[in-house]
């Protein structure tokens, strides 16, 4: 039988959908596997504060779920460079329950020099898939990512690939 390895990705901490440090965040983990590049698996448990009508997921939480989810599919291939979102579209098929644990699977579909594409499922756990997405998002270097948005100073890396402020 064929071996393969899981691999699970860097996080930031204070992100919505994969820090740990952020109390109304989803939490969520994903893996790869060293023999699937291009694809990643996002698993997630929605709680009570990410609902929108009673006990159904929103639909814009599930957006940043998808999102995250496929921009994470190139990073597998691409551990280096990351992904800034240019656009994002979603059909919402089926609600989308609280409570119940969650996956989505991304892929991705193309790559050019500046650009690439990806597609993703989210799914209940008897196979029902809710929500599909298709994105397109800008390769940048994360150093680029980092240093737009922040007003903290230059960051530093960790071995693990989180961006921590330089000089804690
Ligand atoms: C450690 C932490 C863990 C993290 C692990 C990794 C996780 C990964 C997963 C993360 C997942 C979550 C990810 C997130 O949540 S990322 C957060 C959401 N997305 C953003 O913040 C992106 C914001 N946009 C930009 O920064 C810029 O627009 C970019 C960088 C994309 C281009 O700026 P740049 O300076 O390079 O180019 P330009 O401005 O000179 O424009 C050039 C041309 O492009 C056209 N154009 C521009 N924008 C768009 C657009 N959106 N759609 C269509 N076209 C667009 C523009 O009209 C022009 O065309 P023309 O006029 O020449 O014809």
């Amino acid at each position: 039988m064929a071996c393969s390895h899981l691999h699970n990705q860097p996080i930031n901490d204070e992100c919505f959908v994969c820090g740990f440090d952020n109390p109304a965040g989803l939490e969520a983990q994903f893996v790869e596997r060293d023999d699937a590049p291009g694809r990643v698996v996002g698993l997630f448990t929605p709680k009570p504060i990410h609902q929108s009508y009673p006990g159904r997921l929103h639909g814009g939480v599930a957006a940043a779920m998808c999102d995250e989810t496929i921009g994470r599919a190139f990073i597998t291939d691409h551990p280096d460079q990351w992904g800034v979102t240019m656009e994002l579209k979603l059909r919402y098929r089926k609600p989308t329950p609280i409570g119940e644990s969650l996956e989505v699977v991304g892929v991705i579909t193309k790559v050019t020099r500046r650009t690439f594409e990806g597609t993703c499922e989210l799914r209940r756990q008897d196979g029902t898939v809710c929500v599909t997405a298709e994105a397109t998002y800008m390769i940048l270097p994360v150093e680029r990512i980092v240093g737009e948005c922040s007003d903290e100073g230059s960051y530093v890396w960790e071995d693990d690939g989180r961006p921590v402020p330089a000089g804690e």
